[in-house]
């Protein structure tokens, strides 16, 4: 028996993560590997439970065990855990991950708040930071607007929660359609206390949706915590890309990975012809340069209906074209974090 689970192992060495490209074994990620009555079962710990590429590593896993001589079947489950970056973020939260943009109403909140309700789906515990303090919008698109944020036991400022995210806006500790006028020291002050003083509790992600452009927000985030990486949210046309160009330029300089880039009302799909129309120039991100592309999402009436409703496109219409991509978006930040954190790990993890 032990020798049939070796070979198993061995096996189950050759198969690659397809987005890590190292080996299953050898980044840890075989929880269990059995061989019973000829039926192999393996469970395999992926690194996000909103990984990408799920499927192939069901089938590659399930391939690989069928060659060990004497095994007929196969059974694969699969668990997560997110691997914590090499300095986490926070104590308790694995990831920071912001959302800018270089330009507003390119639908950048709209992306936060659908990415936050998507990995949440997939079993990740998501947190949501609305740091567009000029204009905080994510409390309305998650119903949320009449909600006030209260302090618990030890005076930390408790986050909301909707639809499986928690979140925290100052849209929740102002009065309505107050504006805030903060500044330098005063922002930077307000920044610290949304991430520091407030009671996030276990994350595998804090989403931050930054103010668009590239201000002091963005300057005092990453001066105040570790941060894994940056999304840029853009729309294709021309005027666009260039200040996506300078958000870029802005995570560059202050040592902020780039993980991707998403474009947002990539094309337009008319509901009674079902013609499409690429109205901005869909796929015009890529002349940002050499970022990853996490997504294209269209233009669709629900997104909007939905935001002003208060509930997310990916639970209000799961199955609609735009929700499916922001899915998908979801997933593929999910794997380029993990392909960063997994980078900076030694080559030889835990073998069971
Ligand atoms: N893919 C989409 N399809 C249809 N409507 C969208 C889409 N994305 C965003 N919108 C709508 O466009 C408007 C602007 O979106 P949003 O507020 O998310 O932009 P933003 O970039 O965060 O703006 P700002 O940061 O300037 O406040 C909203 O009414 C939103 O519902």
């Amino acid at each position: 028996m032990r020798d049939m689970r070796d070979a198993l192992m061995a096996a189950l060495s050759t198969v690659n993560d397809p987005e890590l490209h190292r080996d299953l074994v050898s980044l840890g990620m075989i929880e269990h590997a059995s061989v019973d009555a000829g039926v192999a079962h393996v469970k395999v710990n992926l690194t996000t439970p909103a990984c990408p590429l799920k499927g192939q590593i069901e089938h590659d896993v399930r391939a690989a065990a069928l060659t060990v001589p004497g095994v007929q079947g196969a059974v694969v489950t699969f668990g997560a855990m997110v691997r914590a970056a090499a300095q986490p973020a926070l104590p308790g939260v694995k990831h920071v991950l912001l959302v800018g943009s270089g330009k507003g109403g390119v639908g950048k909140s709209s992306v936060a708040v659908n990415l936050a309700a998507s990995l949440a789906l997939d079993g990740a515990r998501v947190g949501l930071l609305d740091a567009d303090v000029y204009g905080p919008s994510v409390a309305h698109m998650l119903g949320q607007s009449g909600a006030k944020v209260t302090a618990n036991e030890e005076r930390k400022m408790r986050p909301l929660d909707a639809h499986g995210v928690r979140f925290i806006s100052m849209a929740n500790l102002s009065p309505a359609g107050q504006a805030l006028v903060w500044r330098g020291p005063m922002l930077h002050s307000a920044i610290q206390q949304f991430l520091k003083d407030a009671a996030w509790g276990e994350l595998d992600y804090l989403i931050v949706d930054l103010p668009p452009g590239t201000g002091d927000v963005q300057l005092s985030l990453t001066q105040t915590v570790q941060v894994t990486g940056a999304v840029i949210v853009t729309t294709p046309q021309d005027v666009a890309l260039i200040d996506a160009t300078r958000a870029v330029d802005m995570f560059r300089k202050a040592s902020v990975p780039v993980l991707g880039v998403i474009e947002n009302m990539s094309y337009f799909v008319a509901p009674d012809t079902g013609v499409t129309y690429d109205l901005f120039g869909r796929g015009g991100s890529r002349k940002l340069g050499d970022h990853t592309p996490l997504g294209e999402i269209p233009l669709e009436v629900s997104v909007r209906q939905d935001a002003d409703a208060g509930t997310p496109a990916v639970i209000a219409h799961p199955d609609s074209p735009a929700a499916l991509a922001l899915r998908q978006a979801a997933r593929a930040l999910a794997g380029q974090v993990s392909v960063r954190t997994l980078a900076h790990l030694p080559d030889q993890l835990t073998v069971v």
